[in-house]
């Protein structure tokens, strides 16, 4: 996929929860706080579910995110049960820097082990974080103070509310949040990063009611987003990034009859990953579905497992889609494909360098057979993707690199 959707795609949804809840803040903000005043207890059943849910999916990011939300709140709603000698800004920064650095961890299992040590790195970087604020030698100097004259005259904004080094911390976390989410655009990273947003917007203008509100934010939209991540993985094909066999399932299942049926295969893949390796046969697959993904005439793609392809083409016989998959077998089997070669120098050739190594680039072509099928009242799935999988075994019959209608 390109980036530029990809990022889009990954990245709507947080900010559109994101800015629904600022909008009802500004613009119901007495009553919206007025409503959550007597409902300071919901941001407990909320985020304690979003955790458990999180940790039934193996989400440990979100797991540790909602438990550290739980305290925060817990730590300001009710400071007899959780002590603690941090205002509440500190507190906030201290999630927020552990946010930044959940964006860049991976989701791990929820094992023992990998509990005491994901907690003590948590701990370690808030204490960090609470011991650089509230140094002596920060707190003493008037130069970092909220009410310095050259910072305030610098950003006034900004000084309204933070003090000089809080300011710069939440710059640092920003920036670190920022490159995950562009480099890597994920779902995932972009509401941690949103998260991050809230928190800001909550110390400018902290209030209990606002807090619960916010927390209630992140634990719905926790829920959403490990639902749908856990969904992309179901139905999503992990290699190629196109929908995987069981989305062809459920697909088929939500069609009337009346529709064509596709088997496809890869030709002699098994010499192809003898010779150039099981890493460039990786390659030539995300290309092959990359190709097939493009498929006009409503077709939808999927790859049924190992180089088998299935593409669908709903309310279409065989005699109207044929031409369109013997367009793709053709702009297959004209794909030259640059694979990477191990002598390739490490690092590029400075710009009007000669580079010291040849970099030995080479084309390969790999050619598909298939088979189309069509599925009727008369004809079960199972029995229209056998005779596809015929037309198929018909098409590698005939010297591969071919069409067959069963
Ligand atoms: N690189 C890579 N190879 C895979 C993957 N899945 C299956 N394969 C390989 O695909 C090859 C399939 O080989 P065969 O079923 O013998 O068929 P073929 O060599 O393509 O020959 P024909 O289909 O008769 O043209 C096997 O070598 C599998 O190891 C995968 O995800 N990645």
């Amino acid at each position: 996929m390109k980036y530029l959707p990809t990022l889009i795609n990954s990245t709507l949804l947080p900010v559109i929860a994101l800015s629904i809840g600022f909008t009802i803040i500004s613009l119901f903000q007495a009553e919206t706080l007025f409503w959550l005043q007597d409902k300071s207890w919901l941001p407990y059943p909320l985020l304690g579910i979003a955790a458990l849910i999180a940790s039934q999916f193996n989400q440990s990011r979100y797991f540790y995110a909602c438990l550290l939300w739980l305290l925060l709140f817990t730590s300001i709603d009710a400071p007899s049960l959780l002590p603690q000698p941090f205002s509440p800004n500190t507190l906030i920064l201290m999630l927020t820097g552990v946010t930044s650095v959940l964006i860049w961890h991976t989701d791990k299992s929820l094992r023992l082990s990998n509990l005491i040590l994901t907690s003590m790195l948590i701990a370690g970087i808030a204490a960090l974080i609470a011991w650089v604020l509230n140094s002596a030698v920060l707190t003493a100097n008037p130069v970092y103070q909220r009410s310095s004259h050259e910072y305030a005259v610098l950003l006034p904004w900004l000084a309204q509310h933070f003090s000089l080094p809080e300011a710069c911390l939440y710059a640092l976390f920003f920036a670190s949040a920022m490159v995950k989410t562009f480099v890597s655009p994920r779902l995932s990273h972009s509401l941690l990063a949103v998260s991050m947003v809230c928190l800001v917007i909550i110390s400018q203008r902290f209030s209990l009611p606002l807090l619960a509100f916010a927390a209630n934010l992140f634990a719905i939209m926790t829920v959403t987003v490990v639902l749908l991540n856990s969904h992309k993985m179901a139905f999503k094909d992990e290699l190629t990034g196109i929908a995987s066999r069981r989305a062809l399932m459920h697909f088929t299942q939500s069609l009337f009859n009346n529709y064509s049926i596709v088997m496809a295969d890869v030709d002699h893949f098994k010499s192809f990953n003898d010779k150039y390796g099981h890493d460039v046969g990786d390659q030539v697959l995300r290309m092959v579905a990359q190709q097939l993904n493009r498929v006009s005439q409503g077709g939808k793609a999927f790859r049924y497992g190992g180089e088998e392809f299935t593409l669908v083409f709903p309310g279409k016989n065989p005699e109207q889609v044929i031409e369109t998959v013997d367009a793709l077998r053709e702009s297959i089997a004209q794909y030259a494909m640059v694979i990477r070669q191990p002598d390739r120098p490490k690092r590029k050739p400075k710009a009007g360098q000669q580079p010291k190594q040849a970099t030995s680039s080479k084309t390969v072509h790999v050619t598909m057979s298939f088979g189309v099928a069509f599925k009727n009242k008369q004809v079960s799935f199972e029995s229209a993707l056998k005779q596809a999988d015929g037309a198929l075994y018909k098409a590698k019959k005939a010297g591969r690199n071919t069409v067959k209608i069963a």
